[in-house]
């Protein structure tokens, strides 16, 4: 067992892959060898989560993670702990596993009571075992209307576990939240999120629901045991995090001089004259962002028609749209370019080998099947391009709600990619990165410090910098993705996050 280090890449495992190692390893255990090592995985990390606990209790579901949790009150009754059980099973009815489980926890003397205790205070301990991957899809967003409705006393217990004082440990997965997506079940999202410290140990694999949309909040911290079984994991679903070079900078030749690092241009920033909003600071943020992500030269095309503006950092070079040298470049369009970066991208789409797309750039493609065409068409020669949408934007280019994008991130991000032949950023919380014949990345750093106005210009410089500096299009979008992340998540408790600071902490 071990806790999720974000410094390194993990695999993920999707609930149908993790269905089948489940099967090939049943197949060649004793019976009711897997959900023992579960239960004596979570009763030890109880045990070393909250050593001083007076009372642990342990809310069960009906199915497979009821019986986990079963087997880890056994463990931990035999351990001399205060141990209390609520079951929502039925001997007759349970699995083979879990019945086996609920006789071995009676047989031994484990109290079984109808709720929590009334004094759980914030030093014990509360083991969520209501429901793992058997979710019924049913009941996810978009499935159709719930097979099962969360009963009352299903929904009586999760609301003791969300309202409790008491750390909550989650088995495999925090109960009603789907593994593959990160989306509650109807019924099944709670009120608020929960003050209390969470962890949740995740079984045999790492899902990728555990770390996009809802799952980095339902979660708390991420634990993983294999359950002796690592060995026989099938082909990942996805990666965790990414361990692609951060900066190419330091381990630079000395022979090297500004063209090494490449030229990036950032073209956006509608002037306030278009549309009486000005957007300028969007394309200053993302060149600023470039700068400070490594990039050799940094230019800025503003669409702002006949205003001379002086670069608010002296690095940065203006220069006119039609002044751009295309095929040197690596351009990144769109970043507060409102209307007018419309007339641009026929060129940027043309010419550009290097391509990062943002914001209006994406919206005006979502809008105009001649673009669509035009950047499908770029993959076929030889062009890398980058689109890095958020939610909404995403949904505009696949022409569905952004409910649908979010009910399935890892999905809509490589149909996306699928759609356009190139990388596609799918932002927000677990940012996932996919690209045509890769296997698609979830983000776990950053944090809502990061939904600030510019952070997503900042993102698409940077991306720009690593494309510039010759890494592909999916380790530049991938690797620049975790480091702005990281960035957020090592930023002074104190000092408020702003675009420009976020931009200048860059590496
Ligand atoms: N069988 C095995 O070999 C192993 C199973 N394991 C555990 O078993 C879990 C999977 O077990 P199961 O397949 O039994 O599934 P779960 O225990 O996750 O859930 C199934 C139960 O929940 C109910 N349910 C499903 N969706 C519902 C909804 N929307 N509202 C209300 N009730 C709902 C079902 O009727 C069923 O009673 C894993 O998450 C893991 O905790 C682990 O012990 C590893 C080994
Ligand atoms: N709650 C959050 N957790 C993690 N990352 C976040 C969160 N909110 C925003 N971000 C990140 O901040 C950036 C915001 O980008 P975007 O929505 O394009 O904003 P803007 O257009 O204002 O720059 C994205 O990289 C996104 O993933
Ligand atoms: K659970």
């Amino acid at each position: 067992m071990h806790a999720i280090s974000l410094e390194r890449k993990h695999a993920l495992h999707s609930v149908a892959a993790t269905r089948t190692l489940e099967a090939a390893a049943a197949a060649g255990l004793p019976a009711h060898t897997l959900m023992r090592r579960a239960g004596a995985a979570t009763a030890r990390l109880a045990l070393a989560l909250a050593p001083h606990a007076r009372h642990v209790w342990i809310a069960c579901g009906r199915g497979n993670n009821g019986g986990d949790g079963l087997e880890a009150a056994l463990c931990l009754h035999l351990a001399g702990r205060a141990v209390s059980v609520t079951w929502l099973g039925e001997p007759d009815a349970a699995p083979a596993d879990a019945r086996a489980a609920w006789q071995r926890a009676s047989e031994a003397g484990v109290v079984f009571a109808p709720g929590p205790p009334t004094d759980l205070g914030p030093g014990d301990l509360c083991i969520d075992a209501l429901l793992g991957i058997g979710l019924s899809a049913s009941a996810l967003p978009g499935g159709g209307p719930p097979r099962h409705a969360p009963s009352g006393a299903l929904q009586e217990l999760l609301q003791a576990l969300r309202t409790s004082q008491a750390m909550v440990l989650a088995v495999d997965v925090p109960s009603g939240l789907d593994a593959d997506t990160g989306q509650y079940a109807d019924g099944f999202a709670p009120d608020s999120i929960p003050m209390a410290p969470r962890h949740t140990l995740s079984l045999l694999t790492l899902k990728p629901g555990l770390f996009t949309a809802q799952g980095r909040d339902a979660c708390g911290s991420v634990w993983l045991d294999d359950l002796g079984c690592g060995a026989l994991a099938p082909r990942a679903t996805a990666q965790l995090g990414t361990e692609h070079p951060v900066n190419a900078r330091p381990q630079a030749p000395h022979a090297s001089h500004k063209g090494s690092f490449g030229d990036v241009a950032v073209v956006g920033g509608e002037g306030l004259a278009a549309r009486g909003m000005g957007m300028t600071g969007a394309a200053w943020l993302a060149a600023r962002a470039a700068l400070h992500g490594g990039a050799g030269r940094v230019m800025v095309a503003l669409l702002d028609e006949g205003a001379t503006t002086a670069p608010p950092w002296p690095e940065l070079m203006l220069r006119r749209v039609d002044a751009l040298d295309w095929p040197q470049l690596t351009a990144v369009c769109g970043c507060g370019g409102g209307e007018a970066v419309r007339a641009v991208l026929p060129a940027a789409l043309a010419r550009a080998p290097r391509l990062v797309l943002d914001a209006d750039g994406l919206n005006a493609v979502a809008g105009d099947g001649a673009l669509a065409r035009a950047l499908r068409a770029r993959a076929d020669a030889g062009l890398a391009s980058i689109l890095t949408p958020h939610p909404l934007e995403a949904a505009r280019l696949l022409q569905c709600t952004t409910a649908q994008v979010q009910a399935n991130r890892l999905a809509a991000a490589q149909a996306l990619a699928g759609r356009y032949a190139c990388t596609v950023v799918l932002k927000g919380s677990g940012s996932v990165t996919a690209s045509p014949g890769e296997l698609p990345v979830i983000n776990a750093r950053g944090n809502a410090r990061l939904a600030t106005a510019g952070t997503g210009d900042v993102l698409a410089g940077l991306i720009g910098a690593r494309l510039a500096q010759g890494l592909t299009p999916h380790q530049a979008a991938s690797s620049a993705v975790q480091a702005h992340g990281a960035a957020a998540d090592h930023w002074p408790a104190h000092q408020a996050l702003t675009a420009s600071a976020l931009a200048a902490a860059l590496q």
